[in-house]
């Protein structure tokens, strides 16, 4: 898994990748450069498009002049709007890329700036290098960005945007950000996700080994982890080793929640679903989802079952007492969800009676209801990282960028998903996978890792044929598909 630096950190980084690869910096921005291409030119949207480039004095602009180059050399229509004022102030790489320029690359007067047709801005002005406030000069090159009426694309970050911080002020707002070895946190940041527009990771060659010594507990989760924290089965496997859960939650009118949590955990693997249910909903659930069994009333043997997931559609009045019984006889790891996490809030004693390790779900809302509020994302992240050090909890805080905070301190971002996921019952997909890994299984780390990735991952391919249409049940769906894709078995 890859680390998320820190903006001066990511100087120290390329300075150790360099010394321990052979290759110098220039080469470095060229391996960038043709990384950025390879992206833009498979960008079918861009096609007929030429391109207009804004470059600073900078790296982020010596990428931005090799950009120019490469994408000159394949044939698109390329000028160059030069940010600085001397060319002999640029910095070492920007200055070797100024001098390789092709003469066909048109440059233009940024006070002069007159276009015709269809372009799309590359934003090459300031990258990582960013520090203080930014400059009074800077803002009408800023402004003239965000007034452009054709897509903007910025290269490593948007120009403006700190690298570990919530925007403070006037910041490129792009279309797709194409950054380079890893995400800034501040791109994963839900305050400057309208800066940011799509995030594209372009890998550059840095070895994640490279990364293990600087020193940060954020973490970027992404497809090539994922296979390796599967378990395998094999041919003698039989119901019994994919795991029995208990499925706690449904109430008249939410039986919904239940259903889909039900259905995803058993096409995420389970051999052998229970739901808990109130006794006039049995009709319900035994006809929507007939490979699911149902109980009701106190439960009778929980040590029968490999793990429990507790909350979707449940209702909060009477289930304390049942919540109380589950967590005070089921000994191992649980995964706690929705109305599950509206009675810790209200009761916050029953914490204590959390199995260590178990996994608990929430939304910002239902976080702000169990943690408390936080005034800002980063704020959030910090409370988050607190609660599970403290509780020996996992907490996967969901959002476009679900974060996965662990008990020894490490928090996860996810890669995988899309916007069309905000859609009632997603969250309950995502109960029903997580109980699915830990009942076949998994470290409570893993069965929360895959159970999001996975999750994402479904989005993504429901999203990609359903757009704005997709509903929970094609998330569902979309899980086999996951497995095929990632070769999962
Ligand atoms: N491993 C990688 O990620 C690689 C990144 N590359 C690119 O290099 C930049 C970082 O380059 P650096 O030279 O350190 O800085 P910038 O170009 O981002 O910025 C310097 C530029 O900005 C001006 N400046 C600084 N502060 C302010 C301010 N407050 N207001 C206005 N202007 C400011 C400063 O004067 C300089 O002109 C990284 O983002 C990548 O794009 C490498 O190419 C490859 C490896
Ligand atoms: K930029």
């Amino acid at each position: 898994m890859k680390k998320i630096l820190q903006g001066a950190q990511v100087k120290e980084l390329d300075a150790k990748h360099i010394s321990i690869s052979g290759q110098s910096s220039q080469e470095l921005m060229e391996v960038a450069a043709l990384g950025f291409v390879d992206w833009y030119v498979a960008q079918d949207q861009f096609k007929e498009y030429g391109v207009l480039i804004f470059v600073g004095a900078g790296n982020n602009g010596g990428d931005g002049l090799a950009i120019a180059r490469i994408l000159t050399n394949q044939g698109v229509q390329v000028s160059v709007v030069p940010c600085f004022t001397d060319p002999d102030k640029l910095s070492l790489d920007a200055s070797a890329n100024w001098e390789l320029l092709p003469k066909s690359v048109q440059l233009l007067d940024f006070n002069e700036l007159k276009y015709e047709g269809d372009l799309v801005l590359i934003d090459c002005y300031l990258g990582v290098g960013l520090t203080g406030t930014l400059r009074e000069s800077s803002i009408p090159i800023i402004d003239y960005i965000n007034e452009f009426s054709g897509p903007v694309v910025s290269v490593d970050i948007p120009s403006g945007l700190p690298s570990e911080t919530i925007h403070q002020g006037l910041a490129v707002r792009a279309d797709y950000t194409v950054t380079f070895a890893f995400p800034k946190l501040s791109l994963l940041l839900p305050e400057n996700a309208e800066y940011v527009g799509e995030l594209v990771l372009v890998d550059i060659g840095i070895e994640e080994e490279t990364s293990k010594v600087f020193d940060s507990n954020f973490y970027y989760l992404e497809e090539k982890d994922i296979p390796a924290l599967h378990k395998s089965f094999h041919r003698f496997s039989y119901k019994g080793d994919y795991g029995k859960i208990l499925i706690a939650g449904g109430s008249p009118g939410k039986m919904g929640a239940l259903i889909l949590c039900a259905k995803s955990a058993l096409r995420t693997g389970t051999g052998l679903v229970t739901c808990h249910i109130e006794d006039s909903e049995r009709d319900i659930i035994q006809t929507a989802v007939p490979e699911a069994m149902a109980s009701w009333g106190l439960i009778a043997n929980l040590e029968f079952y490999d793990s429990v997931g507790i909350g979707p559609g449940w209702g909060q009045d009477g289930r304390v007492h049942l919540l109380t019984q589950i967590l005070e006889e089921f000994k191992s790891p649980v995964v706690v969800d929705a109305d599950g996490l509206n009675i810790l809030a209200r009761s916050k004693e029953l914490l204590e009676l959390v199995p260590k390790n178990s996994i608990l779900t929430p939304h910002i809302g239902e976080f702000s209801r169990l943690v408390g509020p936080a005034k800002n994302h980063l704020e959030r992240l910090e409370m988050a990282k607190e609660f599970s050090v403290t509780n020996e909890l996992i907490l996967v805080l969901k959002g476009a960028n679900t974060v996965i905070s662990l008990p020894d301190g490490r928090q996860i971002f996810n890669s995988s998903g899309t916007k069309y996921m905000a859609t009632g019952g997603s969250g309950d997909v995502l109960t029903g996978m997580i109980t699915s890994y830990l009942g076949q299984g998994y470290e409570p780390e893993n069965a929360a890792i895959c159970g999001v990735y996975h999750h994402g991952l479904a989005g993504e391919l429901a999203g990609a044929k359903k757009r704005k249409g997709l509903i929970a049940s094609d998330l569902i769906e979309a899980i086999p598909e996951t497995y095929n894709l990632l070769d999962i078995s």
